[in-house]
């Protein structure tokens, strides 16, 4: 039997197998292929740059009403626990709830799957408790197919759905046809290392983003 998320319908958590993998890139192309609203619940790092909540809004030319602040937003470059953990603040999963949207949410994680929030709680168990499927944002290159591997794993474990992998860097068939085959999982789209991050290549990559209505319909065959 299939597990199937249960607010497959309202849009998709874009989670990585690591951080710097490129998962801002492709919710901002995700929110410009979808018209959707963009939600990082859980921003880091806020001491060296502004955060991934006006990057995204810029990169898909989104009207503010389609994004949605932080539920929590920390100085240190860390994982949200330790973040937080210096400012005296423990997160409220009472606030990780999904907000109201116009249209699909692309809600965007914090690192990987296994970075923990509190210390009864990891990213994973925050997508579980939301209830969305994901898109997991991987390298493409050497050494992708073992963290692909097991970020499929952690996922299937715990009964989350998939919509597929999204590899960022030069194209590597190989990879992207193990990763399919042994995770069994599809390649949603590709996106390649780009010598400028700007708003209109992000639009040229738009056009090559599955319907999300043709995600949710395998979602919930
Ligand atoms: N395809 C690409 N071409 C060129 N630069 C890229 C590409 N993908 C990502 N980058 C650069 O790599 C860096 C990290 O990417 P990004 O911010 O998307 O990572 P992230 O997975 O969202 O990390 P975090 O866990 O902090 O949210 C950024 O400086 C971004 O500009
Ligand atoms: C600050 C950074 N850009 C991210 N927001 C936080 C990444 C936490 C990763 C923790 C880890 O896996 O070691
Ligand atoms: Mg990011």
């Amino acid at each position: 039997m299939r597990d199937i998320s249960t607010n497959w319908q309202r849009g998709v958590f874009v989670t990585g197998t690591d951080t710097g993998i490129g998962k801002t890139l492709v919710s901002a192309i995700l929110c410009r292929a979808w018209n959707a609203t963009y939600w990082k619940p859980l921003q880091t790092g806020l001491a060296d740059e502004n955060g991934d909540t006006p990057t995204v809004r810029d990169l898909a030319g989104l009207d503010p009403s389609r994004v949605i602040p932080p539920a929590y937003a920390f100085q240190a470059p860390l994982a949200p626990l330790a973040a937080g953990d210096l400012e005296n603040v423990t997160v409220n999963p009472g606030r990780l709830v999904l907000p109201q949207a116009q249209g699909p949410l692309v809600v965007e994680g914090a690192g990987g799957l296994m970075v923990p929030v509190r210390e009864d709680m990891m990213i994973v168990d925050l997508i579980e408790s939301l209830g969305l499927p994901v898109v997991l944002v991987t390298r493409s290159g050497l050494g992708t197919i073992n963290h692909t591997l097991l970020s499929l794993e952690a996922l299937r474990r715990r009964g989350i759905s998939m919509t597929g992998v999204v590899p960022v860097g030069p194209l590597n068939s190989g990879n992207e046809r193990d990763i399919a085959r042994f995770g069994e999982t599809q390649i949603l789209f590709r996106v390649p290392w780009l010598d400028a991050i700007t708003e209109t290549s992000v639009s040229g990559l738009s056009r090559n983003v599955p319907l999300l209505d043709v995600l949710q319909q395998q979602i919930s065959q």
